[in-house]
């Protein structure tokens, strides 16, 4: 007995695509993620395929990068599963969580809120890195499918800091990470400095445990990281200096980490136009890392 609730099942580029959900007590709500299956998984008995967790930004759900990240042709050509989770818990009566799109719902900013009323239900961290995967990789329908000792993550803008984030606080869990248009120093912008109040009170040096150019400059020197960023130089929320990206490079330089590539991308946007030119090398650099390539 399966413990998700499959909604739809859609054939693409040979695999199979679950739209999933399933109730979690981590967020007291009903969650949707999107599973995509390649051909090398659906074998008969099933393959275990490696993982590649996606993180969406501001406003999405699911689906986004489902529809418009063209993921599904390289992973079916690589033999990776993706995941698709959901930008934060929904359905909750929390008063403000609605007005804004870059606050409560659909901006969880993948962290466990401390401060009430966010502290009872928003703890995005531990449903991705402690809920979802044990109950996804022990499940008797897509377990069978699912290598879970073999995961990388990536992710767009607060996803791309999502993803950064996790992969730094959790050490050994991802085998790498990637980043389109990240929010890399959110204690330093307006975006940032929002959710982060709102979801960790006013004491700043909580907000650093959740930042990723802080996290790195912890690191010891020398740390061999595996760290790929796309940044494009037409973004307007890198203009408006939403991303500062180069904080994570002066951290990186500073604290004398090595394995983080940073790329400047001319004239793309914040859009999926921009991520979805460079879906398919993300998901290579995922690939090798995870043994496939
Ligand atoms: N809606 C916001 C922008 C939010 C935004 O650009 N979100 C990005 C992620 S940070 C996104 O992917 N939006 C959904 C989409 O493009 O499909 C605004 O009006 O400024």
């Amino acid at each position: 007995m399966s413990s998700f609730e499959t909604k739809a099942t859609i054939r693409s580029f040979g695999g199979k695509l679950f739209k999933l959900t399933h109730p979690s007590p981590t967020t007291t709500t009903p969650m949707a993620l999107n599973l995509y299956l390649p051909p090398a998984a659906l074998t008969t008995p099933p393959s275990r395929v490696p993982v590649l967790i996606y993180l969406s930004g501001l406003t999405c759900t699911p689906d986004n990068c489902t529809e418009k990240g063209f993921f599904q042709s390289p992973a079916s050509r690589l033999g990776l599963a993706v995941l698709y989770p959901d930008t934060s818990p929904r359905g909750l009566d929390i008063p403000g969580s609605k007005d804004a799109y870059d606050f409560g719902e659909a901006a969880s900013f993948y962290l466990d809120a401390t401060v009430p009323p966010y502290s009872a239900a928003y703890k995005m961290e531990t449903y991705l890195t402690s809920e979802l995967p044990s109950l996804l990789f022990s499940d008797a329908e897509f377990g069978p499918y699912l290598d879970g000792d073999r995961v990388s993550i990536t992710g767009h803008s607060m996803g791309g800091h999502g993803a950064l984030t996790l992969y730094l606080r959790h050490p050994g869990m991802y085998q790498s990470c990637s980043a389109f248009a990240p929010i890399v120093n959110p204690t330093e912008c307006a975006w940032g400095v929002k959710a982060f109040r709102g979801y960790l009170g006013k004491e700043r040096e909580a907000w650093k445990e959740h930042d990723a150019a802080e996290l790195v400059r912890r690191l010891e020197r020398g740390k061999e990281l595996r760290v790929l960023v796309d940044q494009g130089k037409g973004d307007q929320f890198y203009k408006e200096g939403q991303l500062r990206t180069e904080e994570l490079e002066f951290a990186v330089a500073v604290a004398g980490v090595k394995g983080v590539e940073v790329r400047y991308q001319e004239g793309y946007d914040h859009s999926y136009f921009f991520m979805a030119t460079f879906s398919e090398e993300h998901v290579e650099f995922a690939a090798k890392a995870l043994g496939l390539l």
